[in-house]
C-alpha cells in the first residue's frame, strides 16, 4: 500500500522515534560533534580533489550503510569521481582520521556563531517530538502530491526515500528543518536528496511550490558540514567559497539566501547573498566576514569575480535554480563565463545540481554541457503545472482588461472568498504597463504597488515587502516576479497580459497553489495570444481543469507555438529526459495514478528558439 506525504506526516513523530530505536541494520552514526566543540588540528587538511574521468558514481558500500561514506574522515576513501559522497551518517565527520583539521579555514572561527542572528525567532531549545507534531502547515493538502508520478534516468539511481529521519543531514540540521516545520519531504526532496547527497549530478523537474529550494540546500549544507577539512587558499581580499547557487532574479536570491540562512542556521555554515543593484561595498564586507554558500545574481557574480574578490577555485557544489531560465539566451554567455571560463573546477569535479519546474528539451541538451554522468528526476510532467491550481482562462478584449479586473477584484473583495489575507498578483506584459495599471488601480480604490526591471532595488524590496505584508494586497508586475518567489497568501495570479510562452504562464501561475495549498489563476485571452491557444488548452487538460469550448476551437486552429518543445511524446507523461532519444538506460518509478511512461521519446524537437523579445529587460 502507498504511503502518501500526507498520511506519513500525522504519524511522521512516531516514525522518527520509531527510527530512532530501530533495532534492524541501519547505517551506523557517529554522534555529531558540533564544529565548534571539535579538535581544530590543521595539519590535516586535504586538498581539493583533482579532475577525473567520469565517475562511476554511486555504489554500494558493506558494513551497514547503503552508500560509501567518502565524506568521512581524513582516512576515508574517496569517491572514483573525485569528489565526496555523503554516505549516511557522518562517519565520524572526519574526526576518526585522527584529530582533524580546522573548521575550513575560516578566519573569525567559531565565535561568530554565538552572535548568529536566530533567522527563527525562538531560541528556546527545539523539542524534537512536539515540533514534529506540530502542524504549522495545517491547511496544506500534502496528499496533493502523492499521485504524481515520477521518472529517473541515468545510472544508479540512488533509491528515494521517505523520511528526513532515513536521510540524517546531521543534528544540527535536522533541528532546523524541525523549526522550519517541515514534517515530511515532498516528492521531489524524496528522490533529489539522496541522489545529491550520493554525489550525483542532478537535473531535476518538479512542480512549483513543490520544495525545491530544500532539495538542493539540504546536500549542500550537509555536504559542507561534513567536509571539515577544506584548506582554502589565502589570498588577500580574495574569498573561496565552497556552493555557489545561482538564480535569475535579486528577489529570488534573496529569498533563497533567507531560506539557506535557516536551514544552516548554528551549522558553522555561511550563507552570503551577492545580487545587482544593492550597494556592492556592503555585500563585499559581508564576504569577508567568511562565505561557504555563495548565493548570487549572475551580473553582480561576475562584477566580483572581475575585481577578484571571489574566487571559484574551491566550489563543490554548484546549483543553479530555475535552470532553465539561466541556461536561456538572456543569460547563457553569463553563466557559461562563470562555469566554463574562471576557475571553477570542471564538471566531474564540482558536484552540479539543476532545478526548475520547467525544462524544453533544447535547454536540456544546452545543460548537459555542464553536467556529469548526471541524473535526470522529473516529478510530475515536466513543465505542468500543479492541479491545485484552478485555472480559468477568459475571452477579454484589450479594451476591455481593465474593467474585467475590476470585476474580479470588487467580486473577490465581496465574496472573501479567500479570506481577508487573500493577495492577488497581476501580470502584465510592460513596464509601462505595470506602472499604468497600478496607477488606475489605487485611483480606483484598490490599494497596489508595482515591480519590474525599471524601479530601483530599493522601491523593488519595498513593494515586495508592502505586497507580502497585505499594506497593498496588489502587485502588478512584470516576469521578473514569475519564478520562484514563495510568498504566503498569494490566492489569486490574473494573467492580465498572457506571456508568449507557455513555459512563463506555468511559472507565472505558480506563484499560488504552494505547498500544498489551493490557488485560483485567472488568464485573459485575446486574438493576440493565438499562438499560446494550444499549449494553454493541453496544458489546462492535463491538470484537469475545465478548458472553455472557445480555447479548444482556437487551438484546434492554431499553429503551434508558445512552447519550447516542451511536449513531445504526447500524453501525460511523454516528453522527458532528452537522452531518452537515444537508448540511455533509464529507471522509472511511479507513486501511481501516472500514466504509462513507455511512450516513445517521440517527435524530433521543434524548438521555437528563444524567449519574446524584452523579457530579460527585468532579470538581473
Ligand atoms: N518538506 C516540506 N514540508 C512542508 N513545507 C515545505 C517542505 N519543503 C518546502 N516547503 C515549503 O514549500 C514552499 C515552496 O517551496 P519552494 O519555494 O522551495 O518551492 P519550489 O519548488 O522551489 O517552487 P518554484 O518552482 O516556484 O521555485 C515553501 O514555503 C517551503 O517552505
Amino acid at each position: 500500500m502507498r504511503t502518501s506525504w500526507a498520511d506519513s506526516v500525522a504519524n511522521s513523530a512516531s516514525e522518527i522515534a520509531v527510527a530512532d530505536n530501530n533495532p534492524l541494520p541501519r547505517p551506523t552514526r557517529s554522534t555529531y560533534v558540533p564544529p565548534h566543540l571539535r579538535n581544530r588540528t590543521a595539519s590535516e587538511a586535504p586538498t581539493l580533489p583533482g579532475p577525473v574521468t567520469d565517475r562511476a558514481g554511486f555504489s554500494a558500500a558493506a558494513g551497514g550503510s547503503q552508500w560509501p561514506r567518502w565524506g568521512g574522515g581524513s582516512g576515508g576513501n574517496k569517491p572514483e569521481s573525485g569528489r565526496p559522497a555523503q554516505g549516511y551518517g557522518y562517519a565520524g565527520a572526519g574526526r576518526g582520521g585522527g584529530g582533524g583539521g580546522g573548521w575550513n579555514n575560516r578566519s573569525g572561527g567559531w565565535d561568530r556563531r554565538e552572535r548568529e542572528v536566530n533567522p527563527f525567532g525562538d531560541d528556546e531549545e527545539v523539542d524534537t517530538e512536539h515540533s514534529f507534531n506540530e502542524h504549522e502547515n495545517s491547511g496544506i493538502n500534502f496528499d496533493a502530491y502523492e499521485d504524481i508520478p515520477v521518472e529517473t534516468s541515468g545510472d544508479n539511481v540512488p533509491p528515494p526515500v521517505n523520511t528526513f529521519a532515513e536521510i540524517d543531514l546531521g543534528e544540527v540540521l535536522n533541528q532546523n528543518i524541525r523549526r522550519c516545520k517541515y514534517v515530511k519531504p515532498t516528492p521531489v526532496q524524496r528522490h533529489a536528496i539522496p541522489i545529491a547527497l550520493g554525489g550525483r549530478d542532478l537535473m531535476a523537474c518538479a512542480q512549483t511550490g513543490s520544495g525545491k529550494t530544500a532539495a538542493f540546500c539540504f546536500p549542500i549544507i550537509s555536504g559542507i558540514m561534513r567536509e571539515q577539512y577544506v584548506q582554502r587558499p589565502r589570498v588577500a581580499r580574495t574569498v573561496y567559497p565552497l556552493a555557489l547557487i545561482l538564480s535569475p532574479t535579486r528577489e529570488l536570491s534573496c529569498q533563497i539566501h533567507d531560506e539557506a540562512k535557516k536551514f544552516s542556521y548554528q551549522t558553522g555554515v555561511k550563507v552570503v547573498v551577492a545580487y545587482g543593484g544593492a550597494p556592492i561595498n556592503q555585500q563585499l564586507r559581508e564576504l569577508e566576514r567568511g562565505v561557504d554558500i555563495l548565493v548570487a545574481t549572475p551580473g553582480r557574480l561576475v562584477d566580483l569575480l572581475e575585481r577578484a574578490r571571489v574566487s571559484l577555485q574551491m566550489i563543490r557544489y554548484l546549483a543553479l535554480d530555475e535552470a532553465d531560465r539561466m541556461l536561456d539566451m538572456g543569460f547563457e554567455p553569463q553563466i557559461r563565463k562563470i562555469v566554463e571560463q574562471m576557475d571553477m573546477p570542471t564538471r566531474g569535479v564540482r558536484q552540479t545540481m539543476l532545478f526548475s519546474a520547467t525544462f524544453p528539451r533544447e535547454i536540456q541538451r544546452l545543460a548537459s554541457d555542464f553536467l556529469s554522468n548526471y541524473i535526470f528526476l522529473a516529478v510530475g510532467r515536466v513543465g505542468s503545472s500543479t492541479d491545485l491550481i484552478v485555472q480559468r482562462v477568459e475571452f477579454v478584449q484589450e479594451t476591455d482588461k481593465r474593467s474585467h479586473l475590476m470585476d474580479l477584484l470588487h467580486a473577490q473583495r465581496e465574496n472573501g472568498i479567500h479570506g481577508k489575507q487573500a493577495l492577488t498578483l497581476v501580470f502584465v506584459e510592460t513596464k509601462k504597463g505595470a506602472d499604468a495599471l497600478e496607477h488606475w488601480l489605487c485611483m480606483n480604490g484598490f490599494p497596489a504597488t508595482t515591480i519590474h526591471g525599471d524601479r530601483t532595488q530599493q522601491e523593488r524590496e519595498m513593494a515586495l515587502r508592502s505586497f507580502k505584508s497585505g499594506k497593498t494586497p496588489i502587485l502588478v508586475a512584470t516576469d521578473v516576479a514569475a519564478r520562484g518567489l514563495d510568498i504566503p497568501h498569494v490566492a489569486h495570479v490574473v494573467n492580465f497580459d498572457l506571456p508568449n510562452d507557455i513555459d512563463d504562464y506555468v511559472h507565472r501561475i505558480g506563484r499560488t497553489g504552494r505547498a500544498g495549498k489551493s490557488g485560483l489563476a485567472t488568464a485573459f485571452f485575446n486574438e493576440g495570444n493565438l499562438s499560446l491557444s494550444r499549449p494553454l488548452a493541453e496544458l489546462m487538460q492535463e491538470a484537469n481543469q475545465e478548458v472553455p469550448a472557445w480555447l479548444t476551437r482556437y487551438a484546434s486552429r492554431a499553429p503551434y507555438g508558445g512552447n519550447k518543445n516542451r511536449r513531445s511524446g504526447g500524453g501525460r507523461f511523454g516528453g522527458r529526459d532528452f537522452r531518452r532519444e537515444g537508448s540511455f538506460s533509464r529507471n522509472l518509478d511511479y507513486y501511481g495514478g501516472g500514466n504509462s511512461s513507455t511512450a516513445a521519446y517521440g517527435v524530433p524537437g521543434n524548438y521555437g528558439g528563444g524567449y519574446a523579445p524584452g523579457v530579460t529587460s527585468a532579470w538581473d
